[in-house]
């Protein structure tokens, strides 16, 4: 698919194919629709991140917080979103032992007791052994830089989306 095919897809369209770059998120993909024509994927990806650092920050915990846990409980009841299921399962995390299960959970558990929202790191940019060590670390920042780092995973999370969706030749996009 080409950006002259990305801007002109109706609102519908629109949402249907790109509503979940940032997950659960499809207000997001709604908004930035107005600011068509995108020159290229690089603007489009702008537009969206723009969007996100516009927002104050209860918006972008709220974006956060559509974030299912990494081998959570969305993973172990199959109830997680297809881009998200790819990306756990590519970085190992539906394949955890049992000592490595308990661990991320205690540690999502801590994180989310600290901060109120949910450990996000872009999956697909790492494994299973980073996931593990940087949850532990990034569990004793301080409030306000996680939530700037929770922001950039989302963006290189909503990048590779994007990139998958309109460089990659999968039928049946449009
Ligand atoms: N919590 C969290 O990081 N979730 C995710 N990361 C990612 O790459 N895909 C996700 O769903």
């Amino acid at each position: 698919m080409d950006i002259s095919a990305v801007n002109a897809l109706s609102y519908e369209d629109f949402v249907n194919i790109f509503g979940n770059v940032v997950e659960k998120c499809p207000l997001i993909t709604a908004a930035v629709w107005t600011s068509r024509p995108f020159i290229n994927l690089n603007a489009l990806e702008a537009t969206i991140d723009e969007f996100i650092d516009a927002l104050p920050e209860s918006g972008k915990e709220g974006i956060l917080r559509c974030h299912p846990d990494l081998a959570g409980r969305d993973l172990h009841s199959g109830t997680l979103t297809r881009e998200s299921r790819e990306e756990q399962a590519r970085a190992g995390m539906d394949a955890l032992s049992s000592a490595e299960a308990s661990r991320v959970a205690r540690l999502n558990e801590e994180y989310k007791r600290r901060f109120g929202f949910p450990f996000v790191i872009c999956a697909r940019t790492t494994d299973k052994t980073r996931i593990l060590r940087e949850l532990s670390e990034r569990c004793q920042n301080a409030r306000e830089a996680e939530m700037a780092r929770g922001i950039e995973e989302v963006k290189k999370i909503c990048r590779l989306r994007l990139q998958g969706l309109v460089l990659s030749d999968a039928p049946n996009k449009l």
